[in-house]
């Protein structure tokens, strides 16, 4: 068809192009340090234990297949406040919060970014971090929103550059729009302590910055609810303008049920009701009605004592796995007689080590050594196994002496 011919070539994803080409290597071994998704030390996907009880519980109950409510189910929206801001929430109350059940992270900060550009009255922009996660800024300029950047990560210490951040916050013209990530910065690994999210609320207040929370590791990224939950707590009560956007992907193993809780953050029952009236309509011309059976899990699974214990439990176990396997990376990669200084490796949290390594090293990695990892540096801890961390260390030791 004749304009089907003019249409450019996209680039690729970055994180599922690369998956891709993973899948396509017949070479043994190969291994995939890149997308973030848990896998076991056998190197398996893992479902949740606490997932499959729950699933069992729904399927008895014969429940019916009709359309969801537009915004989600009330139980499951009030269960996903309870979960992220807290049952003692100034907020948690009708009439402070617009709560809508989104296609995991991804859903909800789509319908938010829309919501945004429609509605918002300040700059149709938004300030993302630097390094941030690849979609971020494909997601926002998509759907109509510009992005700039805020200093995020200082490559030469490997670490936060919280005074860089700080500063570029100062900067921001008021009103402006920024997000932030909860927990488990993707793709460094590096979270302001809790000192310093205070300080940063601060900042964010005298600039009446309007805040994009992106929850997508709560209590996967450290294996502890509230610690995961403390940036956006921290700043909902110094009452900061905010939606929080949180995914059940990682946390309860639900990937591709695509099921989350995105919540705006109101002063009134009145505004409360208009802005859920605006987001329906909204809603309805995206994907109309959510998924049924993921958010029928996490609400087995937060309504059964039994069952949100368990899931606690395998939070930590998950987490604990994570922790183990950056302590053996670099333990290995001590032991290679590498001169680098490793130990960011151990400093990080959630699911990805921030590595350093350029462009052409990982190139290597993957041509010589099948080691698939995003060209920006980001290696997926998950991907790492007590089998494969000794090749792993001994080809990044390869490419990096
Ligand atoms: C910060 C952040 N926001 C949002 C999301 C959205 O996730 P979802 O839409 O699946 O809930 C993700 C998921 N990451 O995807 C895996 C990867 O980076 O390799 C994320 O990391």
């Amino acid at each position: 068809i004749g304009w089907f011919a003019r249409i450019p070539r996209a680039e690729r994803d970055a994180i599922f192009g690369l998956v891709e080409d993973f899948q396509k290597d017949t070479s043994k071994p190969k291994v995939n340090l890149g997308i973030g998704v848990f896998r076991t030390d056998e190197d398996k996907p893992y479902i949740l234990k606490c997932v499959q009880k729950a699933e069992e519980k729904i399927l008895k109950k014969r429940m019916d297949k009709e359309y969801s409510p537009v915004a989600g189910f009330e139980i499951f929206k009030k269960l996903s406040m309870d979960f992220t801001f807290g049952k003692s929430s100034v907020f948690n109350k009708p009439g402070r919060h617009v709560t809508f059940q989104g296609l995991s992270g991804c859903g909800g900060l789509s319908i938010a970014a829309q919501f945004l550009r429609m509605f918002y009255p300040g700059r149709k922009m938004v300030y993302i971090s630097d390094p941030t996660w690849p979609n971020h800024q494909n997601l926002f300029n998509k759907l109509g929103l510009k992005t700039d950047t805020y200093r995020y990560y200082d490559a030469e210490n490997i670490s936060l550059d919280f005074d860089g951040m700080m500063e570029d916050i100062h900067k921001m013209p008021y009103r402006s729009i920024i997000l932030f990530h909860a927990s488990a910065h993707n793709p460094t690994g590096f979270d302001p302590t809790e000192e310093q999210w205070k300080e940063i609320t601060e900042e964010v207040k005298k600039r009446k910055l309007y805040v994009i929370m992106d929850n997508a590791y709560q209590g996967f990224a450290s294996g502890d609810l509230n610690k995961d939950a403390q940036s956006f707590r921290i700043m909902a009560k110094r009452r900061v303008n905010m939606v929080l956007v949180t995914s059940y992907a990682k946390n309860f193993g639900l990937y591709g049920e695509r099921v989350g809780a995105t919540s705006f953050l109101v002063d009134s029952k009145h505004e409360a009701d208009k802005i859920l009236s605006q987001l329906i309509l909204l809603i309805r011309a995206n994907h109309s009605n959510p998924p049924l059976h993921g958010a029928r899990i996490v609400e087995e699974v937060f309504t059964d004592p039994c069952l949100t214990k368990l899931w606690i439990e395998e939070l930590k176990i998950m987490a604990n796995r994570l922790k183990s396997a950056r302590k053996q990376l670099l333990q290995k990669l001590k032991e290679t007689g590498s001169s680098r200084n490793w130990d960011f490796i151990t400093k990080q949290i959630g699911m990805f080590s921030y590595t350093g390594l350029t462009k052409e090293q990982i190139i290597r990695l993957q041509k010589e050594f099948h080691i698939y990892m995003l060209t920006s540096g980001r290696l997926a801890i998950p991907g790492i196994t007590s089998k494969n961390v000794e090749y792993v260390a001994k080809c990044i030791h390869k490419v990096t002496s």
